[in-house]
């Protein structure tokens, strides 16, 4: 183990069979992450596994009830190092039921075309970036990192 805190991410797409957008939330705090973009997730907690951590915070901070499907493989075990400590793992998702509200740790939502410009346009937490990337190169390329 790296000892790195473990984080969880959701790369919530319209669909899991054919993604065309992605949701990104906005953060609200802390002051130094307030209005960066990102993907919904947080911490896992004890007993927890990430899986069940991620459809946790989905539907604490969303209001919905996912449906997880293929992890993004990041670099590392515990996936991306975000640089503080702690690594996100990123899984891609989709909506089982209800509408996404920014109902907590967010004031915006944006469902964003699975494209390189309109996915960069948005200021996302700089750690995110790479996953962002990842995110494309695995959509386009559905093999690419295995
Ligand atoms: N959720 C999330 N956190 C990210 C991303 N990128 C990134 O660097 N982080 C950082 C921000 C935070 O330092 C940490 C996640 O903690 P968090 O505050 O979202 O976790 P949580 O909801 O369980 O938090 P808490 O209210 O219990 O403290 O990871 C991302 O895309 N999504």
């Amino acid at each position: 183990m790296s000892g790195l805190k473990q984080i969880v991410g959701a790369a919530i797409v319209d669909s899991l069979h054919r993604p065309t957008r992605l949701l990104a939330a906005r953060r609200t705090q802390p002051a130094h992450l307030a209005g960066l973009w990102e993907f919904p997730g947080g911490k896992v907690e004890p007993g927890e596994e990430c899986t069940q951590a991620l459809t946790r915070e989905v539907r604490e901070e969303l209001g919905v009830e996912s449906v997880l499907g293929a992890e993004l493989p990041g670099p590392l075990e515990q996936g991306w190092d975000l640089g503080n400590g702690a690594a996100m793992r990123v899984w891609l998702c989709e909506i089982s039921s209800g509408t996404p509200q920014p109902l907590e740790d967010h004031d915006a939502l944006s469902w964003v075309g699975l494209d390189p410009v309109e996915l960069h346009a948005l200021e996302w937490i700089p750690a995110d970036r790479p996953i962002v990337d990842a995110l494309l190169a695995a959509i386009i390329d559905p093999f690419a990192g295995r």
